[in-house]
């Protein structure tokens, strides 16, 4: 079972480098955008959540969970942006 729980952390950690490159991409979005209103973008979420569901089935991960993780990923991401885009509009 230790052997189970240390791939499990050693994993949990390579998908928050991961999660951490995904939240930098949040930051040049963040610089990109003209105004607070472009942050929320209910069809690309939609996309964004589409294609997770489909790689889901290939990847032997239950569909229902790559989407409920998707929505508060994407949730959260979009509040992390209007902060980003918030502060850079701000000069700091
Ligand atoms: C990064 C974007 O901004 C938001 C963040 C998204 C994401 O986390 O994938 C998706 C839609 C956007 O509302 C974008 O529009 O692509």
């Amino acid at each position: 079972m230790a052997e189970v729980r240390a791939g499990v952390d050693a994993l949990d950690r390579e998908l928050l480098a991961l999660l951490g490159r995904r939240m930098r991409f949040m930051d040049a979005a963040a610089r990109i955008m003209d105004d607070l209103g472009q942050v929320r973008d209910e069809a690309r979420k939609a996309e964004v959540i589409a294609n997770v569901v489909a790689s889901a089935a290939i990847n032997g991960v239950p569909p229902n969970l790559a989407r409920d993780l998707y929505e508060t990923l994407v949730e959260a991401s979009i509040a992390y942006e209007l902060r980003q885009f918030t502060t850079l509009a701000r000069g700091q």
